[in-house]
C-alpha cells in the first residue's frame, strides 16, 4: 500500500488537491493537480475581470504578451530561485484604477532556508538595482532629504533613511527630521504603467490605524519615491534578536494588536495579502511609539469589498494562481482562491506560531513544486500538531480562522479575546502596545468579550443563502506517475529503482513475500532524495546511522523470511526525529513509551521471526493504536491503525498488516537519532 502522506485536517480542501483514488496499475499515470504551474504567465488575466467577477465596467488593459506583466505590483523577480508563479491581481480597486489593478505578481518569495526567514528577494531588475539612488530627494512639496543608510530592500523597493537638510524638529510626521524613503525604479516591473500600485492603496488607507503614514510622494529622475514615517525593527528582526524564538506572552500581545490592525484595514475594504513577520514593524526605537505595531508593504493588497457597491467581491478560484509568501500564505491562497479577510488571519496564525516555535512544519521544501508540497503539508497538519508547545489560545485562533467561510465577517473581538489569559494586565510591562485591541474591546465595554455570551446561538445569515464556495475538480495537467513492481528478485531491484529515479519517482512503500520484493514508486512522495540498502543484516545499524547523519530518515522497510531486509531512507519527510527497534516480540512497551514522547510508528516489518519497528517524531499523526490478532496458530497478525489528524471524525486509517511468527520475547537493540531542525 502506498503510504498516505496527507491527513485529513481539512479534508474538503484536501479533496480539492488530491486526485481521486484510482486503482494502482503498473506504470499507471495519475493526474497531479496544478503544481508545476506556469513559471511566468505572460499577460495573465486580472482576476477581477474573470467572468462574473468584475463588479464595475471593464477597462481595456493593454496586453503585453511578455513576462513583463502590467502595472505596479508586477512582481516579477528574476533572481528568485523558487518557482515564480505569476498571477493576475485580485479584485478591482475601483473602476478608474483597473488598469493598474491588472497586475501580475510573482508569488513565491519564500526561499525556505531551514530555520531562516524567507530571504528578502533581491530581484528588482538589473537596471533598477544598478541605477545609483539620488543623493538628495525632494518630491511634491516635500522638504529636501539627504539619502542615507539603507533600511531594507524588498522585491520592489529599496528603503532608505532620508534626513532633512534643513528644518524639521519632529521624530515622525511631515516635519520629521528623519523619514523612510521607499524608492522604486521607473523601469522596475511594478512601475511599467506609472506609479507603483501600492501608492493607490496608500491613498485609500492613509491614516488607517497601524499603517505607516505617507507624507509625500512623487517621481524624481528614474525613481518613484514615497516619503513615509520611519519605523523600527520588524518582528522578524525582533525574533532573530531574541534568539529565534519569542515568548507566548509577547506573541499574544502581537496577536491582539495585529488582529486589530487587520480589522481596521479590512474595514477600509482591503485585505493585505502578505501578512508575515517581515511586514510587521515596530515604531522607532526611543520614541513613544517604539512598542507600537505597524503593518507595511501594501503591494499585494486587494479589495475584498467592492468600492462602489460595498458588496463582498465574488468568489473565484484559479488553481494556477498564487499570490503571497509561500511560508505564511493561507491554504486558500495556495489553491488560487480569491483573497478575503480570512486569508490575512490565517497568515497571521502561521506568523504567530512561527514566532513562538521558530519553525513551521512545511519549511524546507524546495524545487519546482514547493508551493504545492507546502500547501499539501498545511492541509495535512492538524492544529494540535501545529500548536504543540504553544499555549491553547494559539490553537483556538488557528482553528477559528481556518474554518472561516470566504465571505464571513471575522469576529475580531472574539479572536482577540482568545489571548486574554496570556496578556499582562499591567500596561508598561507589555512588550507591544495593544491600543488597537483595547479599542476593539471597547465596543463590548471591555477588552475581552464574554466568550459564552458570544457563543449564544446566533442568527445565521448564511442559512438558506446560495452557495458561495465551489469545489474545483482538477483535470490532469502534469502527469503523476505511480509504478508497482512485484515479485522482484534481489538482482532486479536496483534496475527498477534506478529507472524510477530517472523518471522522477521515489520509493513510497516496500514489502516482501517469499523472499521477493514488492515496491511502489511514486512521483508524489514529496521526497527530495532517497537511498536504499538491501542487506542480509536486518535493519543494518551502521548504514542507517550513516544515513541519519546525512539527514535521511527511514521512510519504508521490509524484511524477508530469510532475514534480509530492504531499508529505504529519504530526505523531505516531515520527520524531525527517529528511532527504531528490533525485537523478537512485538515491542508494545517501547511503542507506548515512545508515543508518550511524541513519536508514532511510521513503518514496521518482520524478517524471519524478528520485528523491526520505526517510530518518528512529527509524523503528522495525532493518535495511533494497534491491535494484535493471533489467528493462525502461533502466527501473529498485527494491525496498526493511525489517526491522521482527524480527531473530530475519530477516523482511523488502517496502515498495514504484517505477519510474524513470534516465539520468544527477547528485546534487541534500539537506536535513535535526534535531529534539531531549527
Ligand atoms: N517605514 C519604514 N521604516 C523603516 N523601514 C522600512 C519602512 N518601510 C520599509 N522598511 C524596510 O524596508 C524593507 C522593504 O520594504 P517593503 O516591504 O515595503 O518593500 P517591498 O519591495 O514592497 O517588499 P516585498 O518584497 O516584501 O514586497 C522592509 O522589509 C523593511 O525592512
Amino acid at each position: 500500500m502506498p503510504e498516505l502522506r496527507s491527513g485529513a485536517r481539512r479534508s474538503k480542501r484536501l479533496d480539492d488537491l488530491q486526485p481521486p483514488p484510482q486503482p494502482v496499475d503498473q506504470a499507471e499515470n495519475w493526474a497531479l493537480p496544478a503544481q508545476n504551474r506556469t513559471r511566468r504567465r505572460a499577460g495573465g488575466r486580472g482576476r477581477g475581470n474573470a467572468a462574473g467577477v468584475a463588479k464595475g465596467p471593464s477597462v481595456a488593459v493593454p496586453s503585453r504578451p511578455t513576462a513583463a506583466g502590467r502595472g505596479r505590483g508586477i512582481r516579477l523577480i528574476d533572481l528568485d530561485p523558487e518557482p515564480c508563479q505569476v498571477l493576475p491581481h485580485a479584485e478591482p480597486l475601483a473602476v478608474a484604477e483597473q488598469a493598474f489593478n491588472r497586475v501580475e505578481v510573482v508569488a513565491d518569495k519564500d526561499i525556505a532556508m531551514e530555520g531562516r526567514s524567507p530571504d528578502k528577494i533581491v530581484g528588482v531588475e538589473e537596471e533598477a538595482s544598478t541605477t545609483p539612488v539620488p543623493e538628495t530627494v525632494q518630491v511634491g512639496n516635500s522638504p529636501v532629504y539627504r539619502v542615507e543608510r539603507k533600511l531594507g530592500k524588498g522585491g520592489f523597493g529599496q528603503v532608505y533613511v532620508g534626513r532633512r537638510t534643513s528644518g524639521g524638529s519632529d521624530r515622525i510626521g511631515p516635519d520629521a527630521i528623519e523619514v523612510a524613503l521607499k524608492l522604486e525604479h521607473r523601469n522596475s516591473k511594478g512601475c511599467n504603467y506609472g506609479p507603483p500600485y501600492e501608492w493607490q492603496v496608500y491613498n485609500s488607507l492613509n491614516g488607517c490605524y497601524g499603517i505607516p503614514s505617507v507624507h509625500y510622494k512623487g517621481r524624481q529622475g528614474d525613481f518613484y519615491i514615497l516619503v513615509m514615517d520611519m519605523l523600527g525593527p520588524s518582528l522578524w528582526d525582533v525574533w532573530n534578536n531574541l534568539g529565534q524564538s519569542m515568548s507566548p506572552n509577547m506573541a499574544a500581545c502581537i496577536a491582539v494588536e495585529a488582529i486589530s490592525i487587520l480589522e481596521k484595514l479590512h474595514l477600509k475594504g482591503f485585505v493585505h495579502g502578505d501578512v508575515k513577520p517581515e511586514n510587521f514593524l515596530l515604531g522607532l526605537p526611543g520614541s513613544v511609539d517604539e512598542k507600537k505595531l505597524y503593518l507595511i508593504d501594501l503591494g499585494l493588497a486587494s479589495r475584498w469589498k467592492d468600492a462602489q457597491s460595498g458588496q463582498h467581491v465574488d468568489y473565484d478560484q484559479r488553481p494556477d494562481v498564487f499570490r503571497g509568501t509561500v511560508r505564511y500564505a493561507s491554504v486558500h491562497a495556495h489553491l488560487g482562491r480569491t483573497g478575503s479577510r480570512r486569508d490575512d488571519l490565517e497568515s497571521l496564525a502561521y506568523t504567530l506560531i512561527f514566532l513562538i516555535k521558530g519553525r513551521l512544519p512545511w519549511q524546507g521544501y524546495q524545487g519546482d513544486n514547493k508551493s504545492f508540497l507546502v500547501c499539501k503539508k498545511k492541509m495535512a497538519t492538524s492544529p494540535e500538531l501545529m500548536c504543540c508547545f504553544c499555549p491553547a489560545p494559539f490553537k483556538l485562533f488557528l482553528e477559528a480562522v481556518t474554518n472561516m467561510k470566504f465571505d464571513e465577517e471575522p469576529n475580531y473581538a472574539k479572536l482577540i479575546s482568545f489571548f486574554e489569559s496570556l496578556i499582562e494586565p499591567c500596561t508598561p510591562l507589555r512588550p507591544i502596545r495593544i491600543d488597537g485591541a483595547l479599542k476593539v474591546g471597547q465596543k463590548r465595554g471591555r477588552l475581552v468579550i464574554n466568550l459564552e455570551e458570544d457563543e449564544q446561538p446566533k442568527k445565521k445569515i448564511r442559512l438558506g443563502s446560495p452557495a458561495t464556495q465551489w469545489i474545483s475538480v482538477y483535470n490532469a495537467r502534469c502527469p503523476m506517475k505511480q509504478r508497482y513492481h512485484y515479485n522482484v528478485a534481489d538482482s532486479r531491484l536496483h534496475q527498477h529503482v534506478e529507472k524510477g529515479n530517472e523518471d522522477g519517482l521515489f520509493i513510497s512503500c516496500v514489502a516482501s513475500a517469499a523472499n521477493l520484493w514488492a515496491l511502489i514508486m511514486d512521483a508524489g512522495t514529496g521526497f527530495s532524495s532517497q537511498v536504499y540498502e538491501l542487506s542480509t543484516v536486518f535493519l543494518h545499524k551502521d548504514w542507517i546511522m550513516e544515513q541519519w547523519e546525512k539527514n535521511y530518515y527511514i521512510s519504508s522497510i521490509a524484511g524477508a523470511n530469510n532475514g534480509s531486509s530492504l531499508v529505504v531512507m529519504s530526505k523531505g519527510t516531515p520527520y524531525t526525529q527517529q528511532s527504531y527497534k528490533l525485537s523478537e516480540s512485538f515491542p508494545f512497551k517501547w511503542i507506548n513509551k515512545k508515543w508518550k514522547e511524541g513519536f508514532h510508528v511510521t513503518s514496521m516489518t518482520t524478517a524471519g521471526s524478528c520485528w523491526g519497528v520505526v517510530m518518528s517524531r512529527n509524523s503528522g499523526f495525532s493518535d495511533q493504536v494497534f491491535i494484535c490478532f493471533r489467528l493462525y496458530g502461533r502466527g501473529t497478525r498485527l494491525s496498526v491503525s493511525k489517526r491522521r489528524n482527524t480527531p473530530a471524525m475519530g477516523e482511523r486509517l488502517q496502515n498495514n498488516i504484517y505477519g510474524c511468527d513470534c516465539r520468544s520475547s527477547c528485546l534487541h537493540t534500539q537506536h535513535s537519532k535526534t535531529k534539531n531542525d531549527g
